[in-house]
């Protein structure tokens, strides 16, 4: 049995973030009706790699039923009102007050419907200078600071995938879940707001108290700004490797095992991580010369041997072809399409999900 059978939840989303939350709730079994523009979701149109649609929404909306309303008529705003009497849970993604002056304020729809659990996703929450300013990912990647400790020393950069929106649906999730366990003790619905700043804002905890601790980040491309050694190293037949020094404890067994320098591991100008991150370059050209004598079998096997924890440094073929992708493949108007699935397996048993639903008017 899946957690939420029986359970309804009304989606009326666009894009990545509530589209994320609600595809969750549908693998764990709820029936998810997602509320599309006339014209459709604008993610059926962010690509069209995955047999001619957009990867973006067969990814994001398998198991969900969908329906194209137009809420600013009557018909639509109708059709609406009656699922929302039935429904578990309304999640939507509009711009800030949108769905309101459509005439869905989440505290009038929870007078008809006192079980009722709403989460509206907005780029600044409800209150403060910039809470009807719209947002995308981007946007907020970078209003929030996250671009700015990305990428290497020469520019910031954007996260390579839609970090923030993930992290908003994934909030709005565990959110939900929290709302309908309170809801089985006291049989009240409840109101959730999520803020994509809010959200990658509280993911900047560490970087953020640095700042203020008077430790600024550095962005330092494929390395830890704060720990050493931690980056890639290329090994004597090209390949690059990246290992991870975490404690005083595994660089003493680095540097005699694997760099073959007992003395190092408790030369005091190496000794801590603080010793090594103020000594990176020497610390970095210290392992740097190890690996440069080594194959990419032979540094990775004495890694192995001496405990040490490294990775290889793939693209997307590699990602593709590597053995621990675990796939989930869905129905779709076109076909057939596989990605990778999510992350928690229940019972040992791997996950199997509903369609990818084609656009449906009323
Ligand atoms: C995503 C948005 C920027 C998109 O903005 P817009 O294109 O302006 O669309 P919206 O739907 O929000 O609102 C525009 C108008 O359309 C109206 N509207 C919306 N849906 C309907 C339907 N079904 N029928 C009739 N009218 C509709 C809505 O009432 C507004 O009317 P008027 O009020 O009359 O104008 C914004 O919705 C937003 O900031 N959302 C909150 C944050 C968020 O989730 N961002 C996207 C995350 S995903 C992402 O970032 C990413 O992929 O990247």
């Amino acid at each position: 049995m899946k957690a939420l059978e029986g359970l309804t939840v009304i989606a009326v989303e666009q894009a990545v973030a509530a589209p994320f939350c609600s595809a969750r709730l549908a693998d764990a079994g709820a029936r998810v009706v997602k509320i599309e523009r006339p014209e459709g979701d604008f993610a059926r149109g962010y690509d069209a790699v995955a047999q001619g649609q957009s990867s973006y929404f067969v990814w994001l909306n398998r198991g969900k039923e969908t329906v194209t309303l137009d809420l600013s008529a009557e018909a639509g705003k109708a059709a609406l009102a009656a699922l929302l009497e039935e429904a578990d849970v309304l999640i939507q993604n509009l711009k800030p007050g949108a769905l309101a002056k459509l005439g869905f304020d989440p505290a009038e729809l929870r007078k008809a419907n006192p079980r009722l659990i709403t989460c509206s996703i907005s780029g600044y929450g409800t209150a403060g200078p910039m809470a009807d300013r719209k947002a995308y990912d981007l946007l907020i990647q970078a209003e929030s600071g996250l671009c700015s400790i990305t990428g290497g020393p020469s520019e910031p950069s954007r996260v390579g995938v839609s970090v923030v929106d993930i992290a908003t649906g994934a909030t709005a999730h565990a959110a939900i879940l929290e709302a309908l366990i309170r809801r089985g003790i006291t049989g009240q619905g409840a109101d959730i707001t999520v803020s994509m700043f809010d959200v990658i804002a509280e993911w900047l905890t560490v970087p953020l108290l640095g700042h203020e601790g008077g430790q600024t980040p550095r962005r330092v491309g494929l390395a830890h700004p704060s720990i050493a050694p931690y980056g890639v190293f290329t090994t004597q037949d090209g390949a690059q490797v990246l290992i991870s020094i975490q404690s005083d404890r595994e660089w003493r067994v680095l540097a005699r095992d694997f760099i073959g320098d007992e003395a190092l591991g408790t030369d005091p100008e190496f000794a801590t991580n603080l010793a090594r991150v103020e000594n990176r370059d020497r610390t970095d050209a210290r392992v740097g010369e190890a690996f440069a004598r080594l194959s990419l079998q032979q540094a990775t096997g004495a890694l192995a041997k001496a405990n040490i924890a490294f990775a290889t440094v793939n693209d997307m073929a590699g990602l593709s072809a590597h053995p621990h992708l675990r796939r989930v493949t869905v129905d779709s108007p076109n076909g057939p399409v596989s990605f990778p699935a999510p992350g928690a397996i229940f019972d040992g048993s791997e996950p199997e999900f509903g369609p990818v639903p084609a656009l449906k008017p009323l």
